[in-house]
């Protein structure tokens, strides 16, 4: 039969498993594993489902065969195994195809980087064997195929024999080379503690036969060698386990083992619920967020087990949207098998559970905020957002979820901040949380609008992500203390207010007439309060700020007529304000010109548009001239 081709990702892949440097090849045998435990798992569940089909506990296992002889070390399942079709599309091309388009935007250097991101499964069989074979029989079926392929450059798929149902992986192990020693993958001894370090809790039987040896019968001191057939894994699953047998370890690489994240998790906790509703359940915070979180492919949810039989994948109800980054499983008795995604949503000891999981996830945070800061922040970079989106959406639904689980930089503390630290932190005088928004921390930092605030001795808190103002606007206040932009147009902070007011009315003129002058594109021209050093700011009236005003214009289906209520402040301490009076005085079309660049010179303050810059660099240069 003609060689088939590798679909060219594939390829790729298993050039860079081939040529691979992974220091940890041994990882391969966990993936095989899995492979087979999954398998097993489909025909158990259909035998479960289907009354055709006669699950017979004893007839489900997977087993390790090492022949030295050949180099040849065989991992073999009872469990679906796969048609002809399948072995094509299963193995010619890999299911994941997104991680690897994200491979190539990230690419690492030597291709290590890959291999410790993505479950590459099957394909890491290609780390330590020259050459893969895989026999497999589907369930159901009387024919049986093999797949053969020596790396890159293809796989052929013939027809085969074989007695049972399931999928048979044969590896012809590489040669040793001078930097790596392949000979311990046919060490029995090596299997085993793969097997006990990676797949210890694959809940279907492992078997192997070893050599063991045993006193001679009827001699002294003479021992004999025979074969046993020994089972090498626990077998209980790691759910079901006492949490105290269990090392930091086990659930790593358990977490591993499931491809739940590619790094270690920042954290897990282990639950064990008894009562009207029972259930098991280890959840996990990935470190990292996953290359498709923040796309429409990303799909939020726990593998769901009824009585350690896997019923789904990812179910998603039981996790809200805001903590969908959590990875995990839950095991509970009082689960239907027959259960399906319709009925998932209304099935009260389901409810019951995404209940209890959402309390769990909140207080493993919020210790985490308590006992582990570091990571807290770290955790919080990577999903902070996420729970900025979930605080906003439903209409503030989660706010008590959510509250105090936020953080923000603090202009005063430098890094990030619970909204319960800025609170405990307030002056005695001060009304409000403040802060202010931007695209950057350094940005913000320039702002105009901060200084007075910043003056007064007060910590803002500085908004740099599109989704922060408007969660906070749902969230209205925190702990009685009501949020304010520090560009806000009734900033009440102390400032010689009678000046002002007598500022007001003397030049009362001069802003009616600047306004006119703008054409309405402000509410109110008038001399600020809050500017020290600079000449000009904008600040909004209203609930709609300049920078919600930029986040809906540049949404896709804006439509267009969004505004917030602008009024430019003018600083009458400046000299620029002289040249304005000036100007008022002695020339009114020179204060036009003024009067439309110092609010286009605003609006690039805030990272606005300007209308029409090309008369804005006219008018600037007629002014520098004049
Ligand atoms: N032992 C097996 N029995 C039956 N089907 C298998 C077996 N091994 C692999 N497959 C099939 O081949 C597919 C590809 O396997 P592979 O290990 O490359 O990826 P995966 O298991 O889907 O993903 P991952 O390993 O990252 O979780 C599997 O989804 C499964 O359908």
């Amino acid at each position: 039969m003609a060689k088939k081709q590798f679909k060219s990702e594939s390829k790729r892949l298993l050039d860079l498993m081939i040529n691979s440097i992974y220091t940890h090849k041994e990882i391969f045998l966990r993936e095989l594993i899995s492979n087979a435990s999954d398998a097993i798992d489909k025909s158990y569940y259909k035998s479960l489902t289907d009354n055709s089909i006669v699950f017979n506990k004893d007839d489900f296992y997977i087993r390790i065969a090492v022949n030295e002889d050949e180099r040849t070390l065989t991992v073999s399942d009872t469990g679906i195994g796969m048609t002809k079709e399948e072995l094509d599309s299963n193995l010619g091309t890999i299911a994941k195809s997104g991680s690897f388009d994200f491979k190539e935007n990230n690419e690492a250097k030597d291709g290590v980087d890959i291999i410790g991101q993505f479950g590459v499964g099957f394909y890491s069989a290609f780390m330590v064997a020259e050459k893969v074979t895989v026999i497999s029989k589907s369930i159901g079926s009387e024919e049986a195929y093999k797949w053969e392929s020596e790396g890159a450059d293809g796989y052929t798929i013939t027809s085969c024999t074989k007695e049972k149902t399931g999928t048979e992986i044969i590896m012809k192990i590489k040669q040793n080379t001078e930097g790596e020693d392949y000979d311990e993958y046919l060490d029995v001894y090596n299997i085993k503690s793969l097997v006990k370090k990676y797949s210890n809790f694959i809940k279907y039987p492992i078997k192997m036969m070893v050599k063991k040896r045993k006193h001679k019968e009827g001699t002294e001191n003479e021992y004999e060698e025979y074969m046993e057939d020994e089972t090498l894994n626990s077998m209980v699953p790691i759910w079901r386990k006492n949490k105290s047998e269990l090392t930091q370890e086990d659930y790593e690489n358990f977490y591993m083992e499931k491809h739940f994240g590619y790094e270690k998790p920042l954290r897990y906790t282990h639950v064990s619920v008894e009562g009207l509703t029972s259930y098991n359940s280890i959840l996990y915070i990935p470190a990292k967020v996953p290359f498709d979180f923040y796309t429409k492919e990303f799909e939020k949810g726990l593998e769901l087990y009824s009585n350690g039989v896997l019923i789904m994948n990812k179910c998603g109800d039981l996790l809200p949207d805001y903590f969908g980054f959590v990875q995990g499983l839950v095991d509970s008795a009082d689960l239907s098998l027959n259960i399906s995604r319709e009925t998932l949503q209304h099935d009260r000891q389901l409810q019951f559970i995404a209940k209890k999981i959402k309390e769990k996830i909140k207080s493993e945070l919020l210790s985490m905020l308590k006992d582990d800061r570091d990571k807290y922040v770290a955790f919080f970079e990577s999903f902070g957002r996420t729970l900025k989106y979930g605080m906003y959406s439903e209409w503030g639904a989660n706010k008590e979820t959510l509250q105090d689980l936020l953080m923000f930089y603090s202009s005063t503390e430098k890094k990030l901040a619970t909204l319960d630290e800025y609170v405990s932190r307030m002056k005695e005088d001060q009304k409000y949380i403040y802060y202010a928004t931007g695209e950057s921390t350094a940005k913000i930092d320039k702002l105009p609008q901060t200084e007075i605030v910043a003056d007064n001795g007060y910590e803002i808190l500085y908004f740099t992500d599109e989704i922060d103002e408007f969660a906070i606007k749902v969230l209205m206040n925190y702990k009685e203390k009501e949020f304010k932009n520090v560009s806000s147009a009734d900033m009440d902070l102390k400032t010689d207010e009678n000046e002002n007011d007598e500022n007001k009315n003397e030049n009362k003129d001069i802003f009616e007439f600047m306004k006119e002058a703008l054409d309405g594109k402000v509410k109110e021209v008038r001399p600020s309060k809050r500017l020290k050093t600079h000449p000009v700011c904008l600040a909004s009236e209203g609930e709609l700020s300049i920078e919600m005003e930029k986040v809906l214009q540049s949404m896709p289906d804006n439509p267009g007529n969004i505004h917030a209520e602008k009024i430019l402040e003018i600083n009458t301490n400046h000299e620029m304000f002289g040249k304005i009076k000036n100007s008022f005085e002695n020339d009114k079309d020179k204060l036009k010109k003024l009067s439309s660049v110092l609010y286009n010179q605003a609006l690039l303050i805030e990272g606005l548009q300007i209308e029409d810059p090309v008369q804005y660099a006219n008018d600037v240069y007629e002014l520098i001239n004049n």
